[in-house]
């Protein structure tokens, strides 16, 4: 494959001066002299906007204590233009300076063309800036699309349009990919991040939901010269994610939250705005494929596949999404990667839970979920006392390591129980099942379709017949765990999901 091109819609005739500064959005340019710029000078003498809040405007605010400067961006939006903006900022002047050339870069501007403006722009407003003062172009792009998509999402209505796509960006390579495919047609491609979560004290800022994660992402949209907007869900998914997560582990079990994220938080989130900016189609990085029916279909490269993670979504929002991973493995991706010199290139894959980046399990529970060190017995399966572990809600069915305790063969978790605050464990043997109680069964086509079931997200699928509100499987399955996600397959394709109970 070539280098694409892109097709990216023009530039509003209403903001011909922001042209060189919104076309060239990913560069930064420095000026190597200490004296600045007039430009520079102008917006700090005669800010723009300075303490205007326009009515039925939307705020977006970055900085702060930390770093003693911040600045506060405020917009409005009607329709598909940013009818009015305004700021305000405290700190070093070039944090002013850097709000003032916000606001006149997006005054009056497409939505769109707003989304284009990131630092490079607004230092590039500002005749460039100094590497000490990059910092204020930071913060004032940060603001502005905060701003920006909560406006957005509440107010924008684009005119639909069947070539638009909105792919979902979370600064990874994956999807840096997703987003170069979709455009590859032709499409007009819009990105959106979502802000998942942010702790007080600073953890998981190097995950994909965090706050770093959605400047980063910001960045890679932008070089590829597409529109960017973020969405606050922090409240959505602490409230519909992160505390059903702790509540789980609180009741010894092993909840699977990004089958919930996916299902009633981040997708859904993402397809109304979709619906707002007239994009027709919702495109992720996720490695999936779609059936002829439009059900979820397992992915070409069956190490990658991500459909269990996708089980629960709803028909609707099925058909709204397009999975352009979907036949590739992952050298590919990454080969296309090097190939269209995305910076992302060679970054990791993400490992855990986004929101347990940079914190450990044991320490997010006991912090966020007030699961602390809670002593208690581990027992082989005749109630003998093997050793002593530090709280239930630590362990999970079918874990080996960690389990503090020395015998002659490999000891495996076989249960937990919450309300003796005890942990079974067992030989390898003892792990085996052939039937899987369930909840909350919800299928897309009949029960005698089902022909297998995968009981963890990295499992293979086992064959087995759906009856009575359990699974009855084929083979013995080792240690499905009370809280996870059965994902039922007809062949390849997704025709339902559970809940284990059992
Ligand atoms: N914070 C986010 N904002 C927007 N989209 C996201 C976000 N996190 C994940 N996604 C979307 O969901 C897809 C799968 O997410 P997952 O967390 O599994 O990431 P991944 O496989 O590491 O992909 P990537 O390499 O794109 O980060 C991503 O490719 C992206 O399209």
């Amino acid at each position: 494959m070539g280098r694409l091109t892109w097709s990216t819609p023009a530039l509003s005739a209403a903001t011909p001066t922001k042209l060189s500064a919104v076309r060239n959005p990913g560069r930064r340019l420095v000026h190597s002299r200490s004296v600045p710029d007039e430009r520079f000078e102008e917006h700090l003498q005669h800010p723009a906007g300075r303490g205007h809040a326009p009515a039925g405007a939307h705020a977006g605010a970055a900085g702060g204590a930390v770093c003693g400067d911040l600045v506060k961006v405020v917009v409005a939006v009607r329709g598909a233009t940013v009818i009015d903006a305004g700021f305000d900022a405290s700190g070093c002047g070039a944090a002013l300076a850097a709000g003032s050339a916000v606001v006149e870069l997006v005054r009056g501007a497409s939505l769109l063309d707003a989304a284009r403006v990131g630092a490079g722009a607004v230092s590039a407003a500002l005749g460039g800036l100094s590497p000490g003062k990059l910092h204020a172009a930071d913060l004032a792009a940060d603001a502005l699309h905060r701003a920006l998509g909560a406006a957005a999402a509440a107010d924008a209505q684009l005119a639909p349009a069947a070539g638009r796509t909105l792919v979902a960006m979370s600064g990874g390579v994956d999807s840096a990919v997703a987003a170069v495919l979709a455009g590859a047609g032709g499409a007009e491609v819009v990105a959106v991040t979502l802000e998942l979560w942010r702790d007080p004290e600073n953890d998981a800022e190097s995950s994909c939901c965090s706050a770093s994660a959605v400047r980063a992402a910001r960045a890679v949209a932008h070089r590829l010269g597409l529109p960017h907007l973020t969405l606050d869900l922090r409240d959505a998914f602490r409230a519909g994610v992160v505390e059903p997560w702790l509540a789980g582990h609180a009741q010894g079990l092993t909840p699977n939250p990004c089958v919930g994220c996916n299902g009633h938080v981040r997708l859904d989130a993402m397809v109304d705005l979709a619906d707002r900016l007239g994009a027709a189609t919702l495109a992720t990085g996720h490695y999936a494929r779609r059936a002829p029916d439009g059900l979820l279909r397992t992915a070409a490269d069956p190490a990658k596949d991500q459909t269990y993670m996708l089980a629960a979504l709803s028909r609707a929002t099925l058909a709204r999404l397009r999975f352009p991973l979907g036949e590739l493995t992952k050298p590919e991706v990454r080969a296309l990667a090097r190939e269209q010199e995305l910076p992302v290139a060679a970054k990791p894959d993400s490992q855990d839970l986004c929101f347990l980046a940079g914190t450990g399990r044991e320490r997010f529970l006991a912090r966020h979920g007030g699961l602390h060190e809670r002593p208690g017995d581990v027992v082989d399966r005749t109630g003998r006392v093997l050793g002593r572990h530090r709280g239930h809600f630590n362990f999970t069915v079918g874990q080996r390591r960690g389990l503090g305790v020395h015998a002659p063969e490999p000891l495996y978790v076989v249960r937990t129980d919450a309300r003796s605050n005890t942990v079974t464990v067992g030989p390898r043997e003892d792990l085996g099942v052939r039937r899987v109680a369930l909840r909350g069964v919800r299928l897309h086509r009949d029960a005698a379709s089902v022909d297998a079931v995968k009981l963890r997200y990295r499992a293979a699928p086992v064959p087995c017949r759906l009856q009575d509100g359990a699974v009855v499987l084929d083979a013995p399955f080792a240690a499905p765990a009370p809280g996870q996600t059965a994902v039922f397959l007809a062949g390849d394709v997704i025709v339902g999901s559970a809940t284990i109970t059992g």
